[in-house]
């Protein structure tokens, strides 16, 4: 297969594209009918750093990677609308695992709401990787920067699964089977948290991040760009179960994978008191439970309270240039 069969085997897989893409995949640039404010993000997925061929199959590459970069846009209360995908691929890769991860970006675009407008596909010597360009609406962006003191500090979902998932898929195999079922999927397949994002933003939360880094990382990230200082409850923090038993069987910290591990790619925010009312309504509404874990605070630096003592919480997390 050349270049250009590559593509069209691509193509093929990919649902068709919304009424708002003027000029789709084919020619130079793909022309999109915009008409409101956009979001605008880019997000790189390498084999041997963000997934391994032993971690995950190929359609799970390209849905992982489509969900990381589309969580940005929810992460900023938009509705991604477009997306264009960069591949580059190592001989030792099958054409036919090349194809397949187009399995898992077809999904995702329809799964998300998304269509697919274009991309690239090169060679290279080094190891396979794909960088995911994604275009979304955002009537009211909602940033880093916003907290303010008073705000109630929130979470959706629960963390530390993928985190743990991964262990596991790295052979640190304990606990029940189907526990560790449960973690392995949860590391292979994110949720990204679109209609909880979009709610957000149309009930005016102040702050909100994913949490690609881990929770200690984008808290961090949030209390210094809205020059707050964030106070949380250790023991509220949600961890998923199974992540609890598994952390137990391996002699870990569960906090620690929810704190520092990573890729859950749920949202953290703050919101006045009035609208985290009307959120925890609109979470059970759009299926996205969500958590109060603490409040923000006039100050800096991110606090945790844990059996009655605080520590403060470093922008510990994953950091590609410092392992
Ligand atoms: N190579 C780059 N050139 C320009 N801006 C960049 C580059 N890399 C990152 N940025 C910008 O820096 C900011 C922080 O990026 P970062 O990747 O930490 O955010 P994120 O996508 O939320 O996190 P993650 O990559 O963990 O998902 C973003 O505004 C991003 O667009
Ligand atoms: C094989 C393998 N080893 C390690 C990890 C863990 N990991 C990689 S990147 C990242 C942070 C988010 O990345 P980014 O900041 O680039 O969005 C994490 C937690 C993995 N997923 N697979
Ligand atoms: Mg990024
Ligand atoms: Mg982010
Ligand atoms: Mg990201």
């Amino acid at each position: 297969m050349d270049e250009f069969a590559l593509i069209r085997a691509f193509v093929a897989k990919l649902p068709p594209p919304g009424a708002d893409v003027l000029v789709p995949i084919g020619d130079d640039c793909a022309v999109v009918e915009g008409g409101s404010r956009l979001a605008v993000t880019t997000d790189a997925a390498v084999e041997g750093v963000h997934f391994r061929r032993d971690t995950m199959s190929p359609p799970q590459v390209g849905y992982r990677a489509m969900a990381a970069a589309v969580s940005d846009i929810a992460a900023m209360g938009g509705q991604p609308a477009w997306i264009t995908v960069a591949l580059a691929v190592p001989p030792s890769w099958p054409e036919d695992d090349v194809v397949a991860i187009y399995d898992g970006v077809a999904e995702a675009a329809g799964a998300f709401g998304a269509s697919v407008v274009g991309g690239d596909v090169v060679s290279t010597q080094g190891p396979l990787w794909m960088s995911i360009t994604a275009v979304g609406r955002v009537e009211r962006p909602i940033t880093r920067a916003g907290a303010r003191p008073g705000d109630v500090l929130f979470v959706t979902g629960n963390l530390g699964g993928s985190a743990a998932g991964l262990d596991i898929l790295l052979g640190r195999r304990a606990g029940s089977a189907i526990s560790q079922a449960v973690l392995v999927e949860r590391h292979r397949r994110p949720t990204p948290r679109i209609a909880f994002g979009r709610e957000a933003a149309r009930l005016g939360a102040t702050a909100l991040d994913d949490i690609s880094d881990g929770l200690a990382s984008e808290l961090n990230e949030i209390a210094e760009a809205s020059g707050v200082r964030l106070l949380f409850e250790g023991d509220r923090v949600p961890i998923q179960p199974e992540v609890t038993e598994y952390a137990r069987a391996v002699g870990k910290d569960p906090l620690e994978y929810a704190l520092f591990g990573g890729e859950d790619y749920e949202l953290v925010g703050t919101a006045p008191r009035d609208v985290f009312a009307r959120l925890l309504a609109v979470a059970a509404v759009v299926g996205t439970p969500i958590t109060a874990i603490g409040r923000v605070e006039e100050g800096d630096g991110v606090v945790m309270r844990r059996d009655g003592k605080l520590s403060v919480v470093a922008r510990r997390g994953y950091n590609h240039f410092e392992r």
